[in-house]
């Protein structure tokens, strides 16, 4: 059964992801602008950019995260960005996107200089993600799951960062089990997603590569965040 302190714990992180989120007038600039590779390479970098800035923001808002050493806080932003990127776009491809911003989406992402091999898997993961039905809840804690995971490169107290995120976990069975009480596997699908976004981190390093190639320019955020050029 879901404590008291739980609930209060889920409701910082619920509001907390819901408060930052991509900001609408940039979220139409999907709807708007061409189509040409050029164009989509801009306007998604542009989504990668913002989204960024709304991780950072979001982050800051788990409990425990600022009281983390400062270079672990970076360690984990910059270990997790791809990840959480992939999860909260995910999300917007299967739920909430106001209708024509999907297919404009999975337009535009197909057709910025990506190459055929890494379409397949990222696609997989969005169908994947959109076949579980993820509850708000659900999607704001495995977000800030994948965020405080311990193992990311260069983090040095991964005892502190297992113990906010083992709270987290618990909280998220719990939820499983309420919102979705004719499925007991459910949780250990959702985990099966963690799992096979830590693979799409590798394509995402080979798609940075082979737009590098094709001289194709990031912005200052994103080449820190993704330690390129
Ligand atoms: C630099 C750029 C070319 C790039 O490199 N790798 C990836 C990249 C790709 Cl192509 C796939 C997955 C992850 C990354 Cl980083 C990207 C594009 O990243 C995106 C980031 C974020 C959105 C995104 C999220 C939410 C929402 C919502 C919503 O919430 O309602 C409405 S519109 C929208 C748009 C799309 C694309």
């Amino acid at each position: 059964e879901i404590t008291k302190e739980q609930q209060d714990f889920m409701n910082v992180i619920l509001d907390a992801y819901n408060r930052h989120q991509i900001p609408p007038d940039v979220a139409k600039k999907l709807l708007q602008e061409q189509y040409s590779a050029e164009e989509n390479f801009l306007l998604l970098t542009e989504m990668a950019t913002s989204q960024v800035q709304v991780l950072v923001e979001f982050t800051k808002n788990i409990p425990g995260f600022l009281s983390l050493d400062h270079e672990d806080q970076i360690a984990l932003l910059k270990g997790s960005a791809v990840e959480a990127t992939f999860l909260r776009s995910a999300q917007a491809f299967s739920t909430k996107m106001p209708s024509g911003h999907t297919e404009v989406l999975e337009e535009r992402i197909r057709k910025s200089g990506i190459s055929e091999e890494f379409m397949t898997p990222m696609f997989n993961f969005y169908k994947s993600i959109g076949e579980l039905h993820m509850v708000q809840e659900e999607q704001a804690l495995l977000t800030a799951i994948t965020i405080m995971t311990p193992d990311r490169p260069y983090v040095k107290d991964q005892q502190a960062v297992e113990r906010l995120q083992e709270p987290m976990l618990d909280i998220l069975r719990k939820l499983c089990a309420l919102h979705h009480p004719g499925e007991p596997q459910y949780f250990a699908r959702l985990l099966g997603r963690l799992t096979e976004l830590r693979t799409l981190n590798h394509y995402h390093a080979e798609m940075l590569t082979s737009w590098r190639m094709n001289d194709y320019k990031f912005t200052p955020l994103l080449c820190e965040i993704w330690d390129v050029q």
